[in-house]
């Protein structure tokens, strides 16, 4: 069994007074590809800004590789290896998409950035375009490769199907499964495509009202039709 890269335990948290996150604990193999489920409110982007260090916390560990990060403000957490991708994919309207990404080096040489062009080429061919002019889909491989090349051994990604063609989706998923298949980086992904998630999952947390209520394997989840009917509120799954 590989050793745990991201350990939570008994995580509460949220915002000002009001308590969104409930003593959350699971941990996270490195390498493994985790996807968060629940219906809309239950927690999933909270869960994910607080591993980010962008709510109130009220209790609870957070330790990357062994080290507790959780009193840690975000930008040190991000050098420690937590990259995030927010739903809102953060990309900068009025910087070129070359500019963008060279606000994700962290310091490494400029050339890395051919590690971006490598894994979305579309960002090359709108190199000189600004931010604000790309698709929704480019946006999102943007503000991907923008956090990648930050080299995080944790990656938080938010949501990154919403509202994006299924041509689309599947360019993304299947660069989300190569960076996960090179060992290298490990993924939780909150994903309101539930099959997609599935497909690309090894284990599934599913959320209810800032609680995990369930935690398994996505072929144990697939074939309970009354966890998925009672917690995810879809009748079934293909
Ligand atoms: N900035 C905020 N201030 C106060 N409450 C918030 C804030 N953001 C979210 N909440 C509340 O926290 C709870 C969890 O919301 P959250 O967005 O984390 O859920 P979610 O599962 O990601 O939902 P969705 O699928 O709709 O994105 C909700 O009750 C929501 O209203």
């Amino acid at each position: 069994m590989p050793a745990a890269l991201l350990e939570v335990k008994n995580l509460s948290a949220g915002y000002g007074p009001t308590r969104v996150i409930e003593d959350v604990s699971f941990s996270v193999p490195a390498g493994s590809r985790l996807a968060l489920l629940g219906r809309n409110g239950m927690g999933k982007t909270s869960l994910l800004a607080t591993l980010a260090g962008q709510t109130r916390r009220y209790g609870g560990q957070i330790r990357l590789a062994g080290v507790d990060i959780a009193d840690e403000p975000s930008a040190a957490r991000a050098l420690a290896g937590l990259g995030y991708v927010p739903q809102t994919r953060d990309v900068f309207p009025t910087l070129t998409v070359e500019e963008n990404l060279f606000v994700g080096l962290k310091g490494r040489p400029k050339d890395a950035i051919s590690e971006a062009y490598e894994m979305f080429p579309r960002l090359k061919e709108r190199r000189r375009n600004l931010g604000s002019q790309l698709s929704g889909g480019e946006q999102q491989m943007l503000s991907t490769a923008r956090s990648i090349l930050g080299q995080p051994t944790v990656l938080l990604l938010d949501e990154p199907l919403e509202g994006l063609a299924p041509v689309i989706c599947e360019e993304l998923m299947a660069a989300f499964s190569k960076l996960a298949q090179s060992g290298e980086m490990t993924i939780l992904l909150v994903e309101q495509r539930i099959q997609s998630a599935l497909d690309f999952a090894d284990n599934v947390i599913i959320l209810e009202r800032g609680r995990i209520a369930w935690q398994g394997s996505p072929q144990v989840l697939a074939a309970d039709h009354d966890v998925v009917e009672r917690l995810l509120g879809v009748g079934g799954l293909h």
